[in-house]
């Protein structure tokens, strides 16, 4: 029991570490006391808490810098309108909504050659006249950045030399993205400007600005428009609250946002998204959104249907490696992705693969975004085939490619049980692509064991026992 507890405590002090030293988050590790247990005090506990929440923003920064495509969605898109009887417009052509010339141009630059699903209903609903309300929920990779930006753009008057368009985002990082965004889609309409209110990004005092949008994050907004008054709330014709779950993880965001929502004119038109919807979420949105249509596109469902699971059992950490060794050859005709429990481990767990002539890539929670989406890139155009992270690292990330999944350390949540909702998530696949895949849990101790017999229990699939010393078992998980 000893040891079990132990290393234990020792996995949940390095996670915590872990989610703690996220993006450019300052670092600061929960130090165990003089016994080596892991001491947590309420203040540490927070701490963890808080810093967890900003780790959305992180994932979510990740997951755009990424995601070249769109994620394809086949479900049903709902929509609740503000006046059911008012007929439903979707549009399957980008032409059908009669944009500015330049603006067309700007979207099939980007690439464009017709509405992503949510888009296919959201951009009629926001390019009504008179404008209406929307607040849009779908998962990360839909489209909605895309949608909302043809929409500002669509109602900028470039002769009016004012802030028109107000766009709220979570972080600094997240705003410059959106910005990116603006840029490229605005590309073939120069006449057309933007200002970022972010932190760092100083004006003279009693300076009025001239550029058409404002994107930034909600407590320089706010100063930006009562404070200091750079910005006349009073002439924003449409606000957009952008990734609005990571905006109430954020403490202050929410109040900020809403204080700016009270400033803008009634005519204003209000438009918010998240790609998750859970009630505090919800309620957020309701406060900020008056009188709203309502758009929700359902993530694909998952199944474990079309996954090959199997389990290994061993005694120890040298015996998972050797485990893994041995079906090396067989796992790397597709392109694996392995997942340990700490940071330790992984790093330790690459560089064993390396010194054993493998090549392989590490993502690491040490690792700013940039760094962390510069090896998902390279392992995505598959200069690497094996991928080495940890379970708190990888969390959130989409690699559709990969078709082998290790969990070196089974998926526990922060007390210990099985994750299942992470297991899921990382080895099943949406029926539709109806790809095969394999799943390999390495499994070294009575703890690790009763996890695995639970997480087959949830989710009432068998996951067979693979013999890794026999050539037979591991030919059949070859193919
Ligand atoms: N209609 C479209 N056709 C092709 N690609 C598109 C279309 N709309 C958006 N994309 C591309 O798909 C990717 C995801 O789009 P977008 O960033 O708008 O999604 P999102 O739902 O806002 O995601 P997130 O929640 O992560 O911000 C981007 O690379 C974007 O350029």
């Amino acid at each position: 029991m000893a040891t079990d507890s132990w290393a234990l405590a020792v996995d949940e002090q390095e996670a915590a570490a872990e989610s703690l030293s996220n993006l450019h988050l300052k670092e600061e590790k929960i130090k165990p006391d003089a016994n080596g247990a892991v001491v947590k005090t309420n203040a540490n506990a927070e701490k963890a808490d808080e810093e967890e929440k900003e780790d959305r923003a992180a994932q979510s920064l990740l997951n755009k810098l990424i995601r070249s495509n769109l994620v394809d969605n086949t479900n049903q898109v709902e929509v609740l309108q503000r006046d059911p009887n008012s007929p439903l417009y979707s549009v399957k052509s980008f032409e059908e909504l009669r944009l500015k010339p330049q603006l067309l141009q700007g979207v099939y630059a980007m690439g464009f050659n017709r509405p992503s699903k949510i888009q296919e209903n959201a951009l009629p609903l926001m390019l009504a006249e008179p404008p209406q309300n929307l607040i849009a929920q779908s998962q990360s990779g839909t489209g909605k950045t895309a949608a909302f930006v043809l929409a500002m753009l669509s109602q900028v008057e470039p002769a009016n030399r004012h802030p028109q368009c107000l766009c709220l985002s979570p972080t600094y990082e997240l705003a410059l993205q959106t910005g990116k965004v603006i840029e490229q889609m605005g590309k073939f309409y120069p006449e057309l400007k933007l200002a970022y209110a972010v932190r760092g990004n100083k004006l003279e005092r009693g300076q009025k600005i001239s550029e058409h949008i404002v994107i930034g994050t909600p407590g320089t907004v706010l100063d930006w428009c009562s404070k200091l008054k750079f910005i006349d709330p009073k002439k924003i014709k449409v606000f957009v609250l952008d990734e609005a779950d990571v905006m109430i993880a954020t403490q202050g965001h929410q109040d900020q946002s809403i204080r700016i929502q009270r400033m803008l004119p009634r005519n204003c038109q209000m438009l918010l998204f998240s790609a998750t919807f859970e009630d505090s979420v919800w309620k957020f949105a309701q406060k900020v959104v008056p009188d709203p249509n309502i758009i929700k596109l359902k993530r694909e469902e998952e199944t474990l249907d079309t996954i090959k699971q199997y389990y290994v059992l061993c005694n120890s950490r040298d015996e998972k490696f050797q485990a893994l060794c041995n079906i090396y050859g067989a796992i790397t005709i597709a392109q694996a992705m392995i997942f340990c429990h700490t940071r330790k481990t992984a790093s330790w767990l690459a560089a064993e693969l390396s010194k054993e002539g493998h090549q392989v890539a590490l993502l690491s929670g040490e690792m700013v975004v940039e760094q962390r989406a510069a090896v998902i890139e390279r392992f995505r155009e598959g200069k690497e085939k094996v991928l080495v992270t940890t379970n708190v690292c990888a969390r959130g990330i989409d690699v559709e490619q990969v078709s082998v999944v290790i969990n070196f350390d089974l998926p526990v949540d922060k007390d210990g049980n099985p994750d299942n909702e992470t297991y899921l998530h990382r080895i099943g696949r949406t029926g539709r692509f109806g790809k095969r895949g394999l799943a390999v849990n390495m499994v070294d101790s009575k703890h690790s064991m009763n996890i695995l017999n639970r997480i087959q229990e949830h989710f009432n699939k068998k996951i067979e026992r693979l013999d890794t010393d026999d050539l037979d078992e591991i030919e059949k998980i070859a193919n």
